[in-house]
């Protein structure tokens, strides 16, 4: 806690009850027994390391509790709901609709992520999950794969980060694309959560 008040540019004297620059060598730091969480990678694997392990350990866990109920969704939320599902109907059944673009927002806490999960178990209950790859939900940031259990909207559609020039996809990377969206009948859902 003590760190993430420091933050980019913080007063570090304006911590409370902590002595500049003594953070990390205080007898709580130094007698802290560190590995008993598992912290023995080497310094420049400890953000690998620590993203593998959330995948591996929190990410199924999660999972299990991800199902929400639409019968739950308050006004505005069912809005937004019917809206999309009627989209999804249409398109299912192969009835001429037009793209729909969305944006939903609100401040924090008012539902949005409970109204994506809400679509998503409609999705799933209506399409029977081996299908449900039509309705995509990659995040904009690791944060938000970590909230929502996606991957980033970069790795779902195979964006280069680094670079602000488009390639086009061959080989393996081209290949891993294709079978991403090889369940999808003609037409994918793309929702993004805002952070
Ligand atoms: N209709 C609802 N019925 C019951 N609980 C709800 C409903 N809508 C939202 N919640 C609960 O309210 C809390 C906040 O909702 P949620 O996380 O979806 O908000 P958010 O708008 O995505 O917030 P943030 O912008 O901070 O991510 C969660 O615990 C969620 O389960």
């Amino acid at each position: 806690m003590a760190l993430a008040w420091m933050g980019p540019n913080a007063d570090a004297n304006l911590l409370q009850g902590i002595e500049a620059g003594q953070l990390g060598r205080r007898a709580l730091d130094v007698g802290h027994d560190w590995e008993a969480y598992g912290l023995t990678l080497p310094a420049d694997q400890v953000i690998t390391g620590y993203m593998i392990r959330l995948k591996q350990q929190e990410f199924p866990q999660r999972v299990q509790h991800n199902f929400t109920n639409p019968d739950l969704l308050n006004t505005d939320q069912r809005k937004v709901f019917e809206l999309v599902l009627r989209h999804f109907e249409r398109s299912r059944h192969n009835l001429p609709v037009e793209q729909i673009l969305l944006i939903v927002q609100g401040s924090a806490g008012t539902g949005k992520s409970f109204l994506m999960k809400a679509l998503e178990c409609e999705r799933n209950r209506a399409d029977n999950v081996e299908y449900s790859p039509t309705c995509m939900r990659p995040a904009p940031t690791i944060v938000a794969t970590c909230n929502i259990r996606r991957r980033t909207v970069h790795s779902a559609l195979r964006l280069p980060i680094r670079s602000t020039q488009l390639q086009p996809l061959n080989g393996k990377s081209f290949r891993s694309f294709q079978r991403s969206f090889s369940n999808t009948p003609g037409r994918c859902h793309l929702v993004v959560p805002g952070r």
